[in-house]
């Protein structure tokens, strides 16, 4: 869906369609220049990351496998409750191997920050995380970002993976709500 017919909903577009596939892109070719010689995993967290990760990887010109975690934090509301849970666990053995989690968007980062903490506990090679998004200004634990996408102001945003109430992941930009959608 584009902005256009999500018409009301959205009070403004931070990111459109093109500056987001631009961006991919660019992340792409920084991850074939620092993986080209490495057996990369890129893990997506479900289900924010679904977009980011199928764009992410079909730019990509190196060999690479993909994984799947699903861990909720946020449920149905717009506040990170910072208690992490585990949905779906990764499918493959981690261990020695080079993981990049690819994100949605950071946050608060305390997601990431459980879910590093818990991959890396598994012995990986090296773990390093792609995000789309950040939010400076909503950081609760600084994470440590090797790409990132956009830095972006502290607003609730949906689109391109991003929900409010399970709604609005199949947006094709990034873009704050109407007050009316909340209420
Ligand atoms: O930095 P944080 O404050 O922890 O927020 C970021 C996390 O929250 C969202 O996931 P959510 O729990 O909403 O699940 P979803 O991906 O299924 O929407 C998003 O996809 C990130 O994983
Ligand atoms: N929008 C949607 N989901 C999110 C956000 C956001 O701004 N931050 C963390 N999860
Ligand atoms: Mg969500």
């Amino acid at each position: 869906m584009d902005a256009a017919t999500a018409g009301t909903d959205l009070e403004h577009v931070l990111l459109s369609r093109e500056q987001v596939a631009t961006r991919i892109a660019e992340l792409a070719a920084d991850l074939d220049r620092d993986y080209a010689d490495k057996d990369v995993l890129l893990v997506g967290v479900l289900k924010g990351a679904v977009m980011v990760m199928a764009d992410l990887s079909r730019a990509m010109n190196i060999p690479l496998s993909m994984d799947f975690m699903a861990v909720s934090s946020y449920g149905s509301g717009t506040k990170s409750s910072g208690v992490v849970r585990i949905l779906k666990d990764l499918d493959t053995d981690i261990l020695g191997r080079h993981v990049v989690v690819v994100e949605d968007i950071i946050d608060s980062g305390l997601t990431l920050s459980w879910l590093l903490a818990n991959l890396s506990s598994r012995g990986p090679a090296s773990v390093k995380v792609c995000a789309l998004l950040r939010k400076p200004e909503a950081a609760k634990v600084e994470v440590d970002v090797e790409y990132v996408g956009y830095d972006i102001p502290n607003e609730f945003v949906v689109g391109y993976g991003l929900d409010f109430a399970d709604k609005y992941r199949n947006l094709d930009c990034v873009a704050t709500l109407a007050p009316h959608v909340y209420s």
